[in-house]
């Protein structure tokens, strides 16, 4: 089992797949953004014996991010292999949209059943202030096809200045299709070289706001999420908030993630705590691999505060090598 030192069980692993992606949205990643040597990468087979390895000691979730997953060569062999590793019951991916079109047989041949598709605008112009590229058609083109196929699709809108009159259209989405939409406090993972400039809507602030116009009921949190959700009354779908930056369900925390490189991050907030592709690359077998990890992970700091405080001080970070 992988347990830190509160007793918080560790079975869900994110693992970013690269730090390339095919959009530059604009807290996440700047235009001149730049991306790590391809050999820097951990190779699909370094993932797979992670995977492997880690699935015979309680991780039982994996979620597929980056970067943009589908714009890493070969991806669907990767997501094939990880659906057959025995102890993962469930292989869920995040993505951008732009691509997801072309790999929906993919994702079904790799028995992928949930998606969550990052959109934080309807409107195609907003969509190319907001990402600098004009892919929007292609994204909505993946949302409807991943519904059409019965995939359990979140959309995942990151809550920011430019797009708060926006919100309540998400909300209305809800009401004839099959989707939860996931509201996300911005956190300070921007790349941009320069400071966060704090959060202006919080999750309470989001949930007002769409209070003033539906009524909402509380449902069943599922075991270890990291968001609140509700049912608009009358609605098909469901929305969450995120809080992401207020961070206040730390408390049963269930993540491990393991970046493009090979770091492992024990909380979003923290720095690496370990280098998993250099103790691979340097020979290190099966039993001390999983004592280091088990050890970073019995290290897990409590909350994403402490994380932070003791991470060192440094220009913010895109999210993008971390993987959200
Ligand atoms: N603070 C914090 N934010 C997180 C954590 N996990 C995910 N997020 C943020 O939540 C947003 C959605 O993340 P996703 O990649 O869709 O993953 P998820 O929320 O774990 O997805 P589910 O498995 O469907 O619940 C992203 O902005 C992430 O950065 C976490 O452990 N802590
Ligand atoms: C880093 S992306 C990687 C996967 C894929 N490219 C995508 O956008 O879905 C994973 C998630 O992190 C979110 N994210 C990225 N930067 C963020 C930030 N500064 N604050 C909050 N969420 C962020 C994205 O919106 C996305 O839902
Ligand atoms: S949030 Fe996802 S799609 Fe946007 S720049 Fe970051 S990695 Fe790319
Ligand atoms: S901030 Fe850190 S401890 Fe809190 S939920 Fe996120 S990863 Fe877990």
């Amino acid at each position: 089992m992988l347990i830190d030192k509160f007793g918080r069980n560790i079975n869900y692993l994110r693992i970013a797949v690269t730090d390339r992606c095919n959009l530059r949205c604009n807290y996440c990643m700047p235009e001149n953004q730049h991306f790590v040597e391809r050999e820097q990468l951990l190779t699909y087979e370094e993932i797979i014996r992670l995977v492997a390895l880690l699935s015979e000691h309680g991780i039982s979730k994996v979620r597929v991010t980056g970067g943009e997953p589908f714009v890493r060569k070969d991806i669907s062999s990767l997501l094939k292999n990880l659906g057959s590793i025995e102890n993962i019951k469930q292989v869920s991916i995040t993505t951008n949209g732009v691509l997801t079109f072309s790999h929906i047989a993919d994702l079904i041949a790799a028995g992928i059943k949930n998606v969550n598709l990052s959109l934080d605008t309807l409107k195609r112009d907003k969509f190319l202030q907001l990402t600098h590229r004009g892919d929007f058609l292609k994204v909505l083109n993946s949302f409807h096809a991943l519904l059409a196929n019965d995939f359990n699709v979140k959309l995942n809108m990151v809550v920011m200045g430019s797009n708060i009159n926006e919100i309540l259209d998400f909300v209305e989405l809800t009401k004839a299709l099959p989707v939860s939409v996931r509201f996300i406090e911005e956190m300070p993972f921007n790349g941009q070289g320069h400071a966060y400039s704090g959060l202006e809507w919080n999750y309470t602030k989001i949930l007002s706001h769409i209070e003033t116009k539906y009524k909402l009921y509380k449902e069943q949190d599922p075991a270890n999420a990291i968001a609140v959700h509700y049912k608009p009354e009358g609605h098909m779908g469901s929305i969450a908030v995120i809080p992401a930056f207020s961070r206040t369900l730390c408390g049963s925390c269930n993540r491990l993630r393991i970046t493009a490189t090979g770091g492992v991050r024990t909380c979003l907030y923290g720095n690496e705590v370990l280098n998993v592709r250099d103790l691979m690359r340097n020979g290190v077998d099966d039993v001390r691999l999983l004592e280091e990890i088990q050890n970073a992970v019995y290290n897990k700091p409590m909350d994403g505060f402490t994380a932070a405080a003791s991470a060192k001080a440094k220009v913010p970070e895109s999210m993008s090598l971390i993987g959200g």
